[in-house]
């Protein structure tokens, strides 16, 4: 059985449609009338070149997020919606893991995400807390588990349009249960704190 169920091109085409996505997803929110009518088809227009001449996307990388199968034969898809490339809800992370200890940046992020005018919605800052210090635990256990608890604690608004830093720690491990704790920042100022525990499956 191959390895992917999709030709590398197909899940660079992927990946491609939906950066499309995303930017029509921002463009919803900051265009009106005839201005989103061309911005629209502008974006259109790119997706259907693309389709109809894949070979004109040149990938300088691999795809981040080609599908596989199984072991069991389904086609498995990186369905993350913080971190999958082909999740267009996705605002994507880029991540150093390393022992006990996880950073991302991620954005700037546009305004689908705001909660305040200008500033993100607190779920979502819960959102990237829950995945990054999920990942160190993942990545200081070698294998998945449940976040059970998640205490934040909003010390100052998250702006939107600038990079964000989040980082991860593992605090304590006892058996089945991990303690991590991290912050978001924006520059030097932190803007939320975490903290919560993860419990491995039975
Ligand atoms: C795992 C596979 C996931 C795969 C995902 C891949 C991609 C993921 C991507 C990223 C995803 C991002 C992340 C996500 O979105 S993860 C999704 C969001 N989380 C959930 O949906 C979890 C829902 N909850 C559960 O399923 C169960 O409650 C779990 C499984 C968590 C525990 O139920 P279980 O019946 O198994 O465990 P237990 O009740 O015997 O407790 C176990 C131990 O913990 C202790 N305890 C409990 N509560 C507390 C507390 N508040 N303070 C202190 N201690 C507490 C308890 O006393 C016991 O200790 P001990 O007696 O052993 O000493």
């Amino acid at each position: 059985m191959d390895a992917t169920p999709e030709t590398t091109a197909d899940s660079v085409l992927a990946e491609f449609a939906a950066g499309i996505c995303r930017r029509m997803a921002e463009g919803l929110l900051e265009h009106t009338g005839g201005e989103l009518r061309s911005f629209l088809s502008a974006e259109s227009a790119r997706l259907q070149a693309a389709l109809a001449d894949p070979a004109t996307l040149e990938p300088a990388e691999q795809p981040h997020d080609p599908p596989r199968f199984s072991r069991k034969g389904h086609v498995v898809i990186n369905t993350n919606p913080v971190t999958s490339h082909r999740n267009v809800l996705a605002p994507l992370l880029t991540e150093k893991l390393e022992d006990d200890r996880a950073v991302a940046t991620v954005g700037p992020l546009p305004r689908q995400y705001q909660g305040p005018r200008g500033m993100l919605h607190g779920g979502y800052v819960g959102v990237l807390l829950d995945q990054v210090l999920w990942d160190v635990v993942f990545h200081r256990l070698g294998h998945a588990s449940f976040t059970r608890t998640l205490n934040l604690t909003y010390e100052s608004p998250v702006p939107l349009g600038e990079e964000l830093t989040v980082e991860g720690r593992v605090t304590k491990i006892d058996g089945r249960k991990t303690f991590a704790e991290g912050e978001l920042r924006s520059g030097d100022t932190v803007c939320a704190r975490a903290e919560g525990l993860w419990v491995s499956p039975r």
